[in-house]
């Protein structure tokens, strides 16, 4: 395995890309205009009723004993029942000077805080819950024909079945569990799960034999052994996923609630020591008007918004069809620094296709048709199937009684080899060209002498060459053509941008990985790489501290899912590849990792630009309501009214407002996320303090003045 970095000026025949389909995900893009007008109007209605359902949900996350969860809001809240209490009883700490009306209107103020916070939670969950319903409506009442050890079916409700248990599903019928097919093949309509109504062949043995429960089979009969336990399908953990029943704040927000919590402490303890300052220097201060002060200084904008930013980028990754298990896959993508792709399939189309039949030597075509039949008869994979279809094109009459008896042997990634083991001993293998070579000379076998040369050929126009053989003799080459995805280039110069870097992987020879790789633009390549040094390329980039993210759908791409920070498996993939992933692709593009980077990335982002809005906040607060608590006490020192504020006390409650209405109007962003180009980070690390930290300073000085102005009407 070697690791060759891909030079830039490249001599490569490029093939012309025919109006092959992409098999990218259907749905459109986050964020992309819908052309769809009846869709926006449902939308619009389901929209209203989510709003209607927030709002109720705000009232509901009142219960102290749910807010005690977000420290910050709560201290709001307790402040919010002290001014309540002293708007009825003003001199319950000692006498005061402020107004009733002062008061109420501060614990207004400060309800409404609290409730815009909760609000943008409910709203940020309300998305998933009304998702979560429609799944549960596909899950209800299911029945199984369960087979039973005496060969015959019983009618079971599908709860009651469990791992190991086997169905029979017919056309027509629902799947009752998730489970591996072991018989038969069947089309199965998955757009309960996936939104794709195209339907999908599942069948036994191979990569595709995984099925999913509540989807539906619409034609033929399989039989399917159960994999999970009731409570804990597919669907299950999707539901829950969804709803955010299971929703587990990520390392990055639990440090982030600390840092936040721990500035709210501080200012607790200074604001409730100033008064013993103040009192010795001869005046006093109001406690409604310490509680202002002390909710303007704490950071309410983040605290009120922060769950809602870890709900929404989780949504956002959902609604782009992609199942995350945790909130920490998402955030670990959004710091990805490596990705692993292979190259069949997600780099190209995959249809890898027979094209052209090579002979070596002094082999005739017809001998090189003959062997060639024989090695792909049995060979059911699409490349196998490419070759029996070439030849039947070219007019080549197979004998198909010839691999009668014979022993098939299937394509393996460990060997890159298939063929056949004939009843008269003698063994036909085509495979990768080395992989063959290496197998032709343990049985003392003999090289054709052009078949480098043949080989460089084909593998210089990013062909992949098979070389097929019998016991210790090559017979020639088989050449595979598959096409670079249109727009790969654009996709990897943008990932650069961000700081990532693409390693592609493949079984295939080193001069074809060299060719796609140069034509795709990735940065390295390994080539003739088989599953297991996947692991190897994982761990040494996690080694160098770097953190790494790789798609794959088979069984034996598992345990590189597993090692990797952001594995995305296959939603057409192995089971063992689903479990091991930390999530997976309804649409089954493993492209779209580029993507999930993008939106993981724009979810730390976002949480990081409005801390620092929030916290930049704070200056102009301090301008405001600092000044007005001396005001107060000491009328004549009018020059600290730097911002010439109407009055101490509409100050007060202009800072109040500001920093009340700020959150809901900072929604919509904590939500969409704020916009994102690639770029490195430190580049949008100096825009985002620009925009967010200096912006943040700002705005409020313009806002609290605006609102004074408006208050000054008033009083
Ligand atoms: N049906 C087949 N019979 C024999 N050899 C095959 C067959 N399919 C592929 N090969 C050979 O085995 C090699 C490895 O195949 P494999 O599918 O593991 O990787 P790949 O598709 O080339 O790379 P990637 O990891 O990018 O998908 C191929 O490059 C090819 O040379
Ligand atoms: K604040
Ligand atoms: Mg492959």
């Amino acid at each position: 395995m070697g690791n060759y970095a891909v030079k830039e000026k490249s001599t490569v025949t490029k093939f012309p890309v025919q109006g092959i389909e992409s098999n990218s995900g259907k749905r459109p893009n986050p964020g992309s205009p819908n052309p769809e007008y009846k869709r926006d109007e449902n939308k619009k209605a389901m929209d209203k009723e989510l709003i209607m359902q927030a709002i109720k949900e705000s009232f509901v996350k009142l219960d102290p004993r749910k807010m005690v969860k977000n420290p910050i809001m709560f201290v709001v809240e307790f402040g919010f029942f002290i001014t309540l209490i002293l708007s009825f009883a003003p001199d319950l700490f000692g006498s005061s000077a402020v107004e009733p009306w002062f008061n109420i209107t501060v614990s207004l103020i400060l309800l409404f805080t609290v409730l815009f916070a909760n609000f943008a939670e409910a709203l940020a969950e309300g998305r998933g819950k009304a998702q979560a319903d429609s799944l549960k409506k596909s899950k209800q009442d299911i029945m199984a024909n369960k087979l039973k050890p005496n060969g015959k079916t019983e009618n079971v409700a599908s709860l009651t079945l469990r791992k190991g248990d086997i169905v029979i599903v017919s056309q027509g019928e629902m799947i009752p569990g998730d489970g591996e097919v072991i018989a038969g093949l069947a089309s199965v309509d998955e757009s309960t799960i996936t939104g794709e109504s195209a339907p999908v062949i599942k069948e036994a043995g191979g990569d595709f034999n995984s099925v999913t429960g509540g989807t539906k089979v619409i034609s033929d009969q399989i039989k399917v052994r159960i994999t999970s336990d009731p409570g804990e399908s597919f669907l299950d953990r999707m539901i829950s996923l969804v709803e955010g029943a299971e929703r587990q704040k990520t390392p990055n927000e639990i440090a982030l609630n600390t840092v936040l919590t721990s500035l709210t402490l501080i200012f607790m303890i200074v604001v409730v020591a100033m008064p013993f300052f103040t009192n010795y220097l001869g005046f006093q201060l109001e406690i409604p008007v310490l509680i202002a002060l002390l909710v303007c200084l704490i950071p309410t904008t983040i605290g009120g918004l922060l769950s809602a930013i870890g709900i929404a980028g989780m949504d956002r990754v959902t609604q782009f069809n992609v199942l995350a298990m945790s909130g920490k896959a998402v955030e670990a993508a959004g710091d990805i620094n490596t990705i692993i792709l292979d190259k069949t399939g997600t780099i190209t189309f995959g249809n890898r296709m027979a094209s052209d039949f090579i002979t070596t030597g002094e082999v005739t075509k017809d001998k090189l048709s003959h062997w060639t039949a024989l090695s792909s008869l049995q060979d059911e994979t699409p490349e196998g199937r490419s070759v029996i279809e070439l030849l039947n094109q070219k007019g080549f009459r197979i004998d198909k009684s010839a691999v009668n008896g014979g022993n098939i042997i299937e394509f393996k990634a460990e060997t890159r080899m298939s063929g056949v083991d004939l009843p008269d001993g003698r063994k036909v293998r085509k495979g990768a060209v080395d992989a063959v070579k290496n197998w032709v000379k343990s049985q003392g076998g003999r090289i054709p002498e052009d078949l480098d040369q043949k080989t460089e050929e084909i593998a210089r126009e990013g062909g992949t060459p098979l070389a097929v053989a019998v016991d210790n003799q090559i017979y020639g080459l088989i050449y595979l053509k598959d096409t670079v995805k249109p727009g790969m280039r654009e996709r990897f110069d943008q990932l650069r941008k961000m700081g990532i870097k693409t390693v592609m992987c493949t079984g295939d020879n080193p001069l074809t990985a060299a060719t796609i790789a140069k034509e795709a633009g990735v940065d390295e390549f390994i080539a003739e790489c088989k599953p297991e040094d996947k692991i190897d390329v994982i761990k040494y980039e996690q080694n160098q501290g770097k953190l790494v993210a790789m798609t794959g759908d088979g069984t034996n791409d598992a345990p590189a899912l597993a090692q990797a920070d952001v594995g995305l498996a296959m939603n057409s993939g192995t089971t063992a590849a689903k479990e091991a992933a930390n999530m997976v692709d309804l649409d089954s593009n493993p492209t779209k990792i580029i993507e999930v980077v993008s939106i993981g990335k724009q979810l730390l982002m976002t949480r990081g630009a409005l801390t620092t809005f929030s916290i930049a906040n704070d200056v102009a607060k301090y301008f405001a309501i600092i000044p007005a608590m001396f005001l107060l006490a000491i009328p004549e020192m009018d020059a600290l009214n730097v911002m010439r504020l109407d009055s101490p006390m509409s100050a007060i409650l202009s800072a109040l407002i500001f920093n009340a209405v700020i959150i809901p109007l900072l929604i919509p962003l904590a939500m969409k996320g704020v916009s994102y180009k690639p770029m490195s980070s430190n580049a949008l690390l100096k825009r985002n303090l620009t925009i967010y930290g200096l912006g943040g300073v700002l705005v409020p000085f313009i806002g609290i003045k605006l609102i004074d102005i408006a208050i000054s009407l008033f009083i």
